[in-house]
């Protein structure tokens, strides 16, 4: 069969966008498990972080189904929200949607651009969960904030949460970053382990300064990325409860693929929502010519590249001298 795919990114975290809606392709679960193996496999296909089904919602504008690149289901992803987001408000003319995610229905708008002729959207990050429960997590209790994680090999303090895909983040010095502690500690934590069984989302984030950060992510059922948004949310968030950051203010989200805004909400009823601000980058479209019958073989049947990356290009040089600056990275 045909499949029409647009390659897209947040931040440097890089999908393949497929709309099923009105297209005859009738995946099951395995169909979209296979399909995501094989196509975003970096050596043998075209490589993504992983692939943003878009759906018929019977209740908002689309639906977003999010496959990690080991072909795992994810419950959340920011960055590529606002690559659906972009794609359905373009698709059906309007600045302001809502969209169906596995876990809750969220809002998503279009932007100011953060820099000239970057396509910008906003999104909500939103259900947040601190019972460790949601995650899950176990042997510690209800919470865990700012907090040392029992079994593991490190001193470091944690906050764990999900926001609702599950994440563990630690603020840490930036001699830290240069290390393999974050990588022996992920990798452990999402292979077979008592402490996070369905694995989890492992940020390491440094205070650049007052309203400024850097978060790199280890993600779950991917590897370390250039950026993840639910990641970036979660630990904006967790600044603002250590005291680094204010609510209500935006906070600049550097990352090793460019950077992003974060606003951190708080509702009266003492629950929190995130505002996650930043590109929505169209690389390429094309037709994939993919058999479910042999699933690990595709073939380009058609490729248009799109010159977005060229505006991207100075958000990223401007957001990497500050990190080399700040960050030594
Ligand atoms: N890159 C995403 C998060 C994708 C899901 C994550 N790997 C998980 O399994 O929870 C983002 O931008 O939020």
């Amino acid at each position: 069969m045909k499949i029409d795919v647009t390659k897209c990114h947040g931040s440097g975290n890089d999908f393949l966008l497929l709309d099923e809606v009105g297209k005859a392709y009738d995946f099951t679960d395995e169909d979209r498990r296979a399909l995501t193996l094989t196509l975003c496999n970096r050596e043998t296909g075209p490589g993504a972080d992983g692939i943003l089904f878009v759906l018929e919602s019977d209740r908002c504008d689309a639906m977003m189904r999010v496959f990690n690149s080991d072909g795992s289901e994810a419950s959340m992803c920011g960055n590529g929200l606002r690559c659906v987001g972009r794609y359905v408000c373009e698709k059906i003319g309007k600045d302001d949607i809502m969209v169906e995610t596995l876990k809750a229905d969220l809002h998503v708008s279009k932007e100011e651009d953060l820099y000239d002729g970057i396509p910008t959207y906003n999104v909500e990050i939103s259900p947040v969960l601190f019972d460790l429960s949601s995650l899950p997590m176990n042997g510690h209790g209800e919470k865990l904030i700012d907090e040392k994680v029992e079994g593991l090999p490190t001193e470091r303090a944690f906050t764990a949460l999900a926001v609702p895909n599950p994440h563990l983040i630690a603020v840490v010095d930036r001699d830290v970053l240069s290390g393999d502690e974050q990588k022996n500690i992920s990798e452990y934590l999402n292979g077979s382990n008592p402490i996070c069984p369905d694995g989890v989302n492992v940020s390491y984030v440094t205070i650049m300064d007052k309203g400024a950060i850097f978060v790199r992510t280890y993600e779950r059922g991917v590897g370390f990325t250039n950026a993840c948004g639910t990641a970036m949310s979660a630990s904006t968030l967790v600044t603002c409860l250590l005291g680094y950051n204010e609510k209500g203010v935006a906070v600049d989200v550097y990352n090793p693929g460019g950077k992003v805004r974060v606003v951190v909400n708080e509702r009266t009823d003492g629950s929190y929502f995130m505002e996650l601000i930043g590109n929505a980058t169209y690389v390429y479209q094309a037709t994939i010519q993919w058999d479910p019958a042999f699933p690990n073989r595709y073939d380009w049947e058609a490729k248009k590249e799109l010159d977005e990356h060229v505006a991207y290009r100075q958000l990223e040089e401007h957001a990497a001298s500050l990190v080399k600056e700040k960050v030594f990275l």
